[in-house]
């Protein structure tokens, strides 16, 4: 049966997790979409130590894999090989990458989508509530939005749901209810997933979410990490090294790359490994993480928090204090400067993943990685003062990207069988 032929509403109003989302104090789900706060000034997350070590194997049941380490690559001044939390993560992308090796692949399947199978009169009320996925998505993430028009109808509803809870879950930490989440609250959103993934969402929105979850061959597990990143966020205000930070990150945004790919597709063209379009996904999230933690030190500090290495902080002469009072100084630009390093080091390494995704997924994938990347670009012409000055791309540079972004979703897929690691 499908996810919608069992949508009801439940609970929502028992539920912690929801009381800034329905703080409007209305049960009714379809309301649910309105209520999500509008986006305020949020806590950033992790950075790593960047640098891949190549090609060291794991083994499979099936066969063994590269595993490619990124993290130790540029800033970590000691040359330290890959931490545990790499090798915990990747052991998460090989999972996922088996799962779905087969439906992405196959001929039969080119869309990954299960055929309908809703009790009549359902559909309408699933559409709805896909409308409002969209709705959401729209007000957050306006380009990202437009960028998603391009994909296939059942595709971009697909990003839109998971969009949504990615969303609510970083807003229980983020959004203006944060200091009354607790971790039982987070277990109870945890709970309520899983129902989710059985087929008894609670609302409009977890309704399409069920649906999604039951036509692609999406997989709990990295919603359940995102889940844990928020508990890390309440229970974590310092990183002592890139290996904390980059579970971290993976945690909170390399988990959106995992839920994304076997939504947007490999293109059945690509000859690349399945794992290694994975790793590219992951590297993404990543980067991407990265990229809003080097965005948002000053606003972080002034809530308490340091999401920087705290090693490579004090190998650099610094500490939290220099971090509070704020000062651009030359050590803080040498400093900052191996982290950006380190930080283009996922997102060359994303790239890579790209070009092999279904055709029409490529391009908001490119303009998402160009525009978060160009934050980067605008760190450094602020001279390294992300204290008080929040790099931004402006509206022009933002459409100037599109157009790069198109082309660039116009290369086609590798054709040789090679890894998209290099040596
Ligand atoms: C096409 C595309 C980009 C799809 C992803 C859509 C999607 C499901 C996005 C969810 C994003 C989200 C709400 C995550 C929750 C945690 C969070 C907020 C993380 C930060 C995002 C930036 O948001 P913002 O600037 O609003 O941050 P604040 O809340 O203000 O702190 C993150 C920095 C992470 C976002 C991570 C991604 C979008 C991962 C992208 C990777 C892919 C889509 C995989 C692409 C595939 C290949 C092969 C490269
Ligand atoms: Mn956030």
């Amino acid at each position: 049966m499908s996810s919608v032929a069992m949508f009801w509403v439940t609970s929502a109003s028992t539920d912690p997790s929801n009381y800034y989302m329905f703080s409007n104090g209305n049960p009714d789900p379809s309301s649910s979409a309105r209520a999500l706060t509008k986006p305020t000034p949020k806590l950033r997350r992790g950075s790593k130590n960047g640098v891949y070590l190549k090609y060291s194997c794991l083994g499979s049941s099936e066969r063994s894999y590269s595993l490619p380490i990124l993290s130790s690559l540029v800033a970590n001044p000691a040359g330290d090989i890959a931490g545990p939390s790499e090798q915990k993560v990747y052991n998460v992308v090989l999972k996922q990458a088996a799962l779905v090796n087969r439906q992405l692949r196959s001929a039969d399947h080119a869309l990954d989508v299960k055929p309908d199978m809703v009790v009549p009169g359902t559909l309408s009320l699933l559409s709805e509530a896909y409308d409002r996925c969209g709705e959401v998505c729209a007000e957050y993430a306006k380009t990202f939005y437009l960028g998603t028009m391009l994909m296939t109808p059942e595709r971009r509803k697909a990003i839109w749901a998971i969009y949504v809870w990615c969303r609510r879950t970083d807003e229980l930490v983020d959004g203006p209810n944060a200091s009354h989440i607790t971790p039982t609250a987070l277990d109870r959103w945890e709970a309520r997933l899983e129902d989710v993934f059985q087929g008894r969402p609670y609302d409009m929105l977890d309704a399409a979410l069920s649906d999604t979850v039951n036509r692609f061959p999406v997989d709990i597990q990295p919603f359940k990490d995102m889940i844990e990143g928020m508990r890390m966020d309440l229970r974590k205000s310092r990183y002592m090294n890139f290996d904390e930070l980059y579970l971290y990150c993976y945690y909170v945004a390399g988990t959106v790359g995992l839920m994304s790919v076997p939504v947007m597709g490999i293109s059945p063209e690509s000859k690349a490994s399945t794992e290694s379009v994975y790793n590219a996904a992951l590297a993404l999230g990543i980067a991407n993480q990265l990229t809003n933690i080097l965005r948002d030190v000053g606003e972080d500090a002034r809530r308490g928090r340091v999401y920087l290495p705290q090693d490579e902080l004090a190998q650099a002469g610094l500490s939290d204090e220099d971090i509070f009072a704020g000062k651009v100084t030359d050590k803080w630009r040498i400093f900052m400067k191996s982290q950006i390093k380190r930080a283009r080091m996922f997102f060359d390494q994303a790239e890579k993943g790209v070009t092999e995704l279904s055709a029409a997924s490529r391009w908001p994938v490119w303009a998402s990685l160009l525009l978060y990347r160009k934050i980067l670009d605008e760190i450094e012409v602020n001279d390294y003062n992300n204290f008080t000055k929040r790099a931004y791309v402006g509206k022009a540079k933002k459409i100037m990207a599109l157009p790069v972004a198109y082309a660039r979703s116009m290369i086609q897929p590798s054709r040789t069988s090679s890894s998209l690691v290099e040596a």
